[in-house]
């Protein structure tokens, strides 16, 4: 319990514990005296061995964790972990397209100069950047944008609407020389080319501004990072070894109940693998889960049972437990054995992620506030007052389970069916001022590194051991909340 004062680490101001559990909501942080000069001074890199240099993970979610988002989160440094409900097939093709593609360049869409104006509107809601290139034999012959499209009809030829006084970039340009480049020419963005002039990918002015101050998370032949997780039935093992075949950087086995014997049983024989990769199990809430799961072969737990936003476990059972108080009870028992957590759930403002890291774990897992973004794989859509949503659903949601068992007897269906215990459906509206997964990032990282330098942290282990917890009114939150109108 966090009431206890046998930890090592966070420290709660004025020596003061309550005896109860804490939610992020509860707790504050109090600066130090700080000698850590930048915010970008900051040192982000995991301590866990997932090669992460910020410390975001995007959860196994069918909604949110597709290979868009794979390439995406990776070039900026964090990992996505692909759903265990993904076929193994697909799994494999994912890991080796998001190993080919370019650290600074973003993947273009690709449109050939016949295809229509419908094809691309159909089209560019897939890149936050909202561009697509037209390619002849390879070759950007042209670009084209929502603008181009508006109020033409949708059959036409794509070469008839194209902007063709192309700018291009070469594919290796520094991104420093590129961001002057495009705002010299007052361009967001520019089709990179390699040395035959052939489409290499696309650089806008944001993505070049932020190739110079994220460092992507690649493996050891240099290539992005990606995880994908296991369940624990049936071939879980077979796919785990599968996955490890195919190229995956760090291996997830997941279960609502992570403390219970089939998990260990499945951690044990994946661990008899051999992986050259991280292990990361759960889920759990307790120290006793923790020293379970690292004995049978975890180097990462999971924390977080009930917090998550698509998760109806707590109002279905009762169980659970705040996750401030879990991810800091967890992360002090794993650290007891050289290993670490991941805190997974119930992150909804940059500070979330800050205490999360400030409660000791190595990595935070985000789901559903990643859902609302261009980068998820679901269809963008428009509500009735114009906004636009994506739709998420839990993994429990009876939707998900529905696609988990299609294989399964119409009577184990109906029967794995009654045991739901996520939403099935929820709109995640994009903020229009941050439609894009890294926008999100952005916001979230200068929280995370301004919060580092309020503790005096240069390093996330430092974060961990300098900071100074308070707990707070639901009153003592609300006025940290800022104010967008006269009260
Ligand atoms: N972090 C959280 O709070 C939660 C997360 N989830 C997520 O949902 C996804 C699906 O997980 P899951 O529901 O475990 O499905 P799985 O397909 O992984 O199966 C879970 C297995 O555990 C058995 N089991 C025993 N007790 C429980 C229990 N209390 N809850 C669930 N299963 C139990 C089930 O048997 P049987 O069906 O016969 O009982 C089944 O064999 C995962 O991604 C998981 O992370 C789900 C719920 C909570
Ligand atoms: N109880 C349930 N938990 C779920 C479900 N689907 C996902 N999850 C958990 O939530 C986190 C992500 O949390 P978020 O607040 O960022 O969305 C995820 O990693 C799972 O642990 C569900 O259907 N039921
Ligand atoms: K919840």
């Amino acid at each position: 319990m966090c009431g206890r004062g046998r930890l090592k680490y966070v420290r709660f101001l004025n020596d003061q514990r309550p005896p109860y559990d804490l939610t992020y909501d509860d707790v504050f942080m109090v600066p130090n005296r700080s000698a850590v000069g930048s915010r970008q001074g900051v040192d982000l890199s995991s301590p866990d061995g997932t090669g992460t240099t910020i410390p975001l993970v995007v959860a196994n979610m069918t909604a949110i964790a597709g290979r868009r988002m794979a390439e995406t989160v990776a070039r900026r440094g964090g990992l996505v972990v692909i759903p265990q409900d993904i076929p193994i097939d697909v799994v494999t093709e994912v890991i080796g397209w998001v190993k080919r593609r370019h650290h600074v360049l973003d993947t273009p869409i690709t449109l050939a100069p016949t295809q229509t104006v419908a094809d691309a509107l159909s089209l560019l809601p897939k890149r936050a950047h909202g561009a697509g290139v037209v390619v002849r034999d390879g070759r950007p012959v042209g670009v084209v944008t929502e603008s181009d499209l508006t109020g033409v009809d949708r059959f036409t030829q794509l070469s008839e609407v194209m902007a063709s006084d192309l700018m291009v970039l070469d594919a290796d340009i520094d991104p420093r020389d590129a961001f002057n480049k495009l705002d010299a020419a007052h361009f967001k963005f520019a089709p990179a080319v390699d040395s035959d002039g052939r489409l290499a990918g696309i650089l806008t002015r944001k993505g070049a501004l932020r190739a110079t101050l994220y460092t992507p998370a690649v493996d050891a032949d240099g290539a992005l990072r990606i995880a994908a997780a296991v369940g624990i039935n049936g071939e879980a093992v077979a796919r785990a070894k599968a996955l490890l075949d195919a190229g995956v950087d760090t291996l997830v086995v997941d279960t609502a109940h992570g403390h219970q014997e089939g998990m260990l049983e499945v951690l044990r024989a994946v661990r008899g693998l051999d992986p050259a990769v991280p292990i990361v199990a759960g889920n759990v809430v307790a120290a006793e889960g923790v020293r379970d799961l690292v004995e049978a072969g975890a180097d990462i737990v999971k924390v977080g049972v009930g917090p998550g936003a698509m998760c109806t476990t707590r109002m279905m059972t009762g169980v659970g437990r705040p996750q401030f108080s879990a991810v800091l009870e967890c992360a002090a028992e794993a650290r007891k054995h050289g290993k670490h957590v991941w805190a997974d759930g119930g992150v909804r403002h940059p500070r979330d992620v800050a205490m999360a890291l400030a409660a000791g774990a190595s990595n935070v897992m985000i789901g559903s506030w990643f859902a609302g973004t261009y980068e998820s794989p679901g269809d963008l859509q428009q509500s009735a007052d114009g906004r636009f949503y994506k739709e998420s659903f839990g993994m429990a949601s009876a939707r998900a389970v529905r696609n988990r068992t299609a294989e399964d007897s119409a009577y184990d269906r109906a029967r794995k069916g009654l045991f739901e215990e996520g939403i099935s459906t929820s709109r995640m509206f994009l903020d229009p001022a941050r439609p894009g997964v890294e926008d999100l990032i952005d916001s979230i990282i200068a929280g995370v590194r301004s919060a580092c330098t309020y503790a005096g942290a240069a390093t996330l282990d430092e974060f961990a051991e300098n900071s100074v917890v308070g707990v707070q009114s639901a009153a003592g939150y609300a006025e940290g909340k800022p104010l967008h109108a006269s009260w």
